[in-house]
């Protein structure tokens, strides 16, 4: 089985300061590993105490997390600049480097003290060297279509690592010796499914379409569907994408009108960018139930976005039923 390492070092294709900003990623997610696994025995279960700023109260490995992922990533040259869930502003780099990297350094926080699947995950972007003077946030504001590379490390049963170069994607399993190994190439999300992934608890917020896309799962065989569904909600976006990537699916977290002014729960920048790249790679589809999410253009960071995801034949018929 082929090395991490090796991969890296086969893809010729890719700048090699690209594949110098991604091993940097994957390290400090090997040191998150380490937290992770040890849980109580390193103390790193419980409150933070401390709150982020879109207002959601820190867990401690949130907070331990982010911290991994800035000091590895302020050590790299190639890195401009970054960006995290976690962070209030983007953290300026080094003037001369060419890559931004944006995160979210635990997905899936209210499962780290009941040992549930937990990730990170990761979004890479070019700066752009044209715009001249010091970094901007506009220098983040680019397509998911324009990033350079994704992936997430999903802390699960095993611990793995996804990543693509826009080059369809590749699956890495980490072993007792702390080396990741590739143990899948190019897994494809097929395009029929019979499994779903919502929250069921936000059905009275959800909008008209959405009660009638779910409405359809739930009347199984002798609805307009004619199949019977089945449904998981594990609560870590990470964990559920890496489930569609390996067995098909499709996950809706929609907009609701809980709160007017938010288009959804999840980041656009941190999240939904990243996994839908690697979604797309693997021949699924994203949306925000009616642009395609790497078309999207971003205005702020800290975006949220409706997210529908996964096999292609019910990202559309959700589409369908937005109009
Ligand atoms: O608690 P809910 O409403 O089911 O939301 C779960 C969703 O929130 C998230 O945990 C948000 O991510 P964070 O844990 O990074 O804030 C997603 O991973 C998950 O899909
Ligand atoms: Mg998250
Ligand atoms: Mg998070």
């Amino acid at each position: 089985m082929q090395t991490f390492q090796h991969y890296l070092q086969s893809q010729n294709q890719v700048a090699p300061e690209l594949r110098d900003t991604v091993r940097s990623v994957v390290s400090a997610c090997l040191n998150i590993s380490a937290n992770v696994r040890l849980g109580a025995l390193a103390g790193v279960l419980g409150e933070a105490g401390t709150g982020n700023v879109q207002g959601e109260a820190q867990k401690k490995l949130d907070v331990i997390a982010n911290q991994i992922l800035i000091d590895e990533l302020k050590q790299n040259p190639n890195v401009a600049g970054l960006a995290s869930e976690e962070e209030d502003d983007f953290v300026a780099c080094h003037e001369q480097g060419e890559y931004l990297v944006l995160f979210d350094p635990l997905d899936g926080s209210s499962n780290i003290d009941v040992n549930i699947s937990i990730g990170t995950i990761f979004s890479v972007l070019k700066r752009d060297k044209t715009v001249s003077g010091s970094l901007k946030v506009e220098d983040f504001l680019q397509k998911g279509a324009q990033q350079v590379a994704a992936g997430y490390v999903l802390y699960g049963v095993q611990t793995v690592l996804v990543l693509t170069f826009k080059h369809g994607v590749n699956v890495f399993t980490l072993n007792e010796q702390g080396e990741w190994l590739q143990t899948h190439e190019n897994p494809k999300i097929p395009e029929q499914t019979a499994e779903f992934a919502i929250n069921m608890s936000n059905q009275r917020h959800w909008e008209m379409p959405v009660q009638q896309y779910i409405g359809e799962l739930l009347a199984g065989k002798d609805g307009a569907r004619g199949k019977n569904y089945n449904m998981r909600w594990v609560a870590s976006m990470v964990a559920e994408v890496h489930r569609i990537l390996m067995r098909g699916g499709v996950f809706l977290y929609p907009k609701d009108n809980r709160d007017s002014s938010k288009a959804g729960k999840l980041r656009l920048m941190y999240e939904a960018n990243p996994l839908g790249l690697i979604v797309a790679q693997s021949g699924g589809k994203i949306t925000n139930a009616r642009e395609n999410m790497l078309e999207i253009q971003p205005t702020g960071l800290h975006q949220r976005v409706a997210v529908v995801l996964g096999s292609a034949e019910e990202v559309e018929r959700v589409r369908e039923l937005h109009g």
